[in-house]
This record gives C-alpha cells, structure tokens and sequence, in this order.
C-alpha cells in the first residue's frame, strides 16, 4: 500500500488521498438475502436470485461505484454440509474469500429466528480474526419493529457468545432498491426504504475498505466474462418452477456468443448457443416441457435478461444436454467451469 501524506494544505485533491477500494463478502445460510443485496448495491441484475437455496456457482463481482469509494463484491455460495465433490469444493471457495476479502457481511434474514445454520457459519467467521464483520439483517421488510429489534439484540448476543465483535449491526431491505427484484413486500414493515438502507450499507462498509485508488474502471459493474453472466442468467430462468431434486443438477454452458453476419449496423443480433446440462436422461423431460414448452420458456426469459444486460438485441440458441453424474466427476466439474 502506499503511504498516506499528511493533508497538504492546499486541499486540491482531498478525494484522491481519501479515496478507498476494496473486497467485501457476503456470506449467510441459503436463502439469505446476500445475491438480491449484491444486486441491489451494484444497481443492477449482475448475480443471479431465486426463492430456491444455493443457486449462486460462481464467485461474481458486482463492483460499487461511489465518490469516496469503489466496492467490491465477491458473491459466494452458502457454506454447507458437503456431500459431493461440488460441496467440498463450494465450501473451499467460500473460505479461501473470507480470508482474502477487507470486509465480511454476514446476512441473516430478519423474518428467520437464528438456527444452528447461522451459528454454525458465525463460528467460522469468529475463527477468522483479522477480517471485520458486518451483521446485516435483510429483509427488514417482513417483519415489525418488535420483530426486528429481537433480531439485533439476539444477533449482538450471538457475537458475545463467540467471542467476536461485529463492526456493524445494519438493517437492510433490498426491496424497492433493486432494478428487477420485482417481489412485493409483505406490507408489514416500511417497504420502500429499501435504497436508502442500501446506501446506508455502503456507507458503512467505506470506512472499513483500505485507503487505494479506484481499481476498476468507472462504470465496469463485473469483471465476470459476460460468456459466464449469461449462462447464470439462463440457469435462473431454468431453475424457476422446477422441483426440488432438480436445482443441484442443472448447469449451463454458453459455447459461442457472435455478432451475426450481414446485420446493418443499426439493427445488431447477436447468436448465443448454449448448453444446459443436467446429470440424467430423466430429467430431460422436466427440463424440455410437453412439446418443448418449458424449454421455450426459459430461452424467452432469459433472453430478456440478457439483452438488457449485454444492451443488445439477441439469439438464444439452447440445447439440453446429458453429462451424466457430473457433480461427482472432477473432469466434468472442470469442464462446466467449477
Ligand atoms: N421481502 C424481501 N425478500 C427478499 C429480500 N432480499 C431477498 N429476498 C428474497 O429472498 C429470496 C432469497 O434471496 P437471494 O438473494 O437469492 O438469497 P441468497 O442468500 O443469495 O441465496 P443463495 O444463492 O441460495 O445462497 C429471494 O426470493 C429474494 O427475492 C428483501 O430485502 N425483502
């Protein structure tokens, strides 16, 4: 790090002296609120949501751009029991994060009394001292008052037990700051707060960030290839209404993204053919839909997504593919991109 001069006294450019950039985490049971508020900080739909737990593979960027700071956010999946290679692997990535990043945001839903989820994941992370840790409680929104400062209090309690002191305890509601969350609060508590309290997160993470200049671009929202992006995109829409069993086997592959030949310039395509590989022929049916209905459904609405994230008009080229077993084969693993 370079180091910090004292104020010089003509005060030009105190922006650039006081200026800090960083990596922050959110971490939390599944379901737990961390890829909406990752969303809903950045602005945009750059890590994928769902109502179903652990649909977050890849470690996305989402990055925070602000005046005084530039934040960012390394989206991880839940820490949980393995019980395939995948899992083991998982739970790898999310501790090899925790002791890489400057700050830790621990989510825990305010609707949901602690469980032994999130005491189990709390003593991780009072096992890993030197990173500062930040309690959020998300969806504030369905819960009253009464319910949620329970929360803080069972929350700071919970600290105290383990030994560990939380930089922060921050309410949150990512509903009505997020582009595209779309869900209806439950009306209960002060729906429409929700990018003040975003912001208010922000605020509060800035000042545990390292002094440094930007070290992004302005206005880069993702250092994820958008190859990846867009295969997140396209597993959301796959995993939507599917059954229980099915979540863990769905993988998507984007092969080829290219603009279309012979286009005038004005009126741009761009082909995507993509791969969504599941691990039995069985589950080919539940996928593809009577006469291909779901299928066609899933390349509509995420083909949506993808436009207005790529900014172009496109076409979504997918198959469904059999790799069988593929969570339990390191090669396979490899080649699906964990
Ligand atoms: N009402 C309300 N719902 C929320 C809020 N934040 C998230 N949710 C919902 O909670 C569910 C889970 O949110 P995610 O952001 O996918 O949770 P996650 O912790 O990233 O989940 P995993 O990827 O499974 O680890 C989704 O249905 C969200 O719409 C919030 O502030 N208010």
């Amino acid at each position: 790090m370079v180091a910090m001069s004292a104020p010089s006294p003509a005060e030009s450019e105190p922006q650039a002296t006081d200026h800090r950039a960083g990596f922050a985490c959110f971490v939390g049971r599944p379901n737990a609120g961390k890829s909406t508020l990752t969303n809903a900080l950045v602005g945009t739909k750059v890590a994928i949501t769902s109502n179903r737990p652990q649909t977050t593979r890849h470690t996305v960027r989402g990055i925070v751009h602000r005046p005084d700071a530039q934040l960012i956010l390394v989206d991880t999946p839940g820490l949980h029991k393995p019980r395939t290679l995948l899992g083991e692997r998982l739970n790898d990535v999310v501790r090899t994060t925790w002791a890489e990043v400057d700050v830790i945001g621990f989510c825990l839903p305010a609707n949901e009394k602690l469980g032994p989820g999130d005491r189990f994941i709390a003593k991780e992370l009072a096992s890993i001292k030197k990173t500062p840790k930040i309690a959020i409680v998300t969806k504030t929104d369905l819960v009253d008052s009464k319910q949620l400062a329970e929360q803080l209090i069972a929350i700071d309690q919970l600290g105290k037990e383990l030994g560990m002191e939380w930089a922060e305890i921050v309410p949150v509601s990512a509903v009505g700051a997020e582009e595209g969350a779309g869900r209806s609060p439950s009306g209960k508590g002060g729906g429409g707060r929700g990018a003040g309290q975003v912001d208010l997160l922000a605020e509060l993470i800035t000042p545990l960030l390292p002094k440094s200049p930007a070290l992004y671009p302005e206005g880069d929202l993702t250092d994820e290839p958008e190859q990846v992006m867009v295969a997140e995109l396209i597993r959301e829409a796959a995993l939507e209404g599917v059954r229980d069993e099915l979540p863990h086997s769905i993988a998507v592959v984007v092969e080829e993204m290219l603009p279309r030949e012979d286009r005038p310039a004005d009126r741009p395509l761009l082909d995507i053919h993509a791969f969504v590989y599941i691990e039995r022929p069985s589950q080919k049916g539940i996928i593809i839909g009577p006469k291909g209905k779901r299928l066609k459904e899933v390349g509509m609405k995420s083909r949506k997504h993808i436009e207005a994230l790529l900014g172009t008009p496109v076409f979504l080229d997918l198959h469904v593919k059999v790799a069988k077993d593929w969570q339990r084969d390191p090669k396979q693993l490899r080649k699906l991109g964990f």
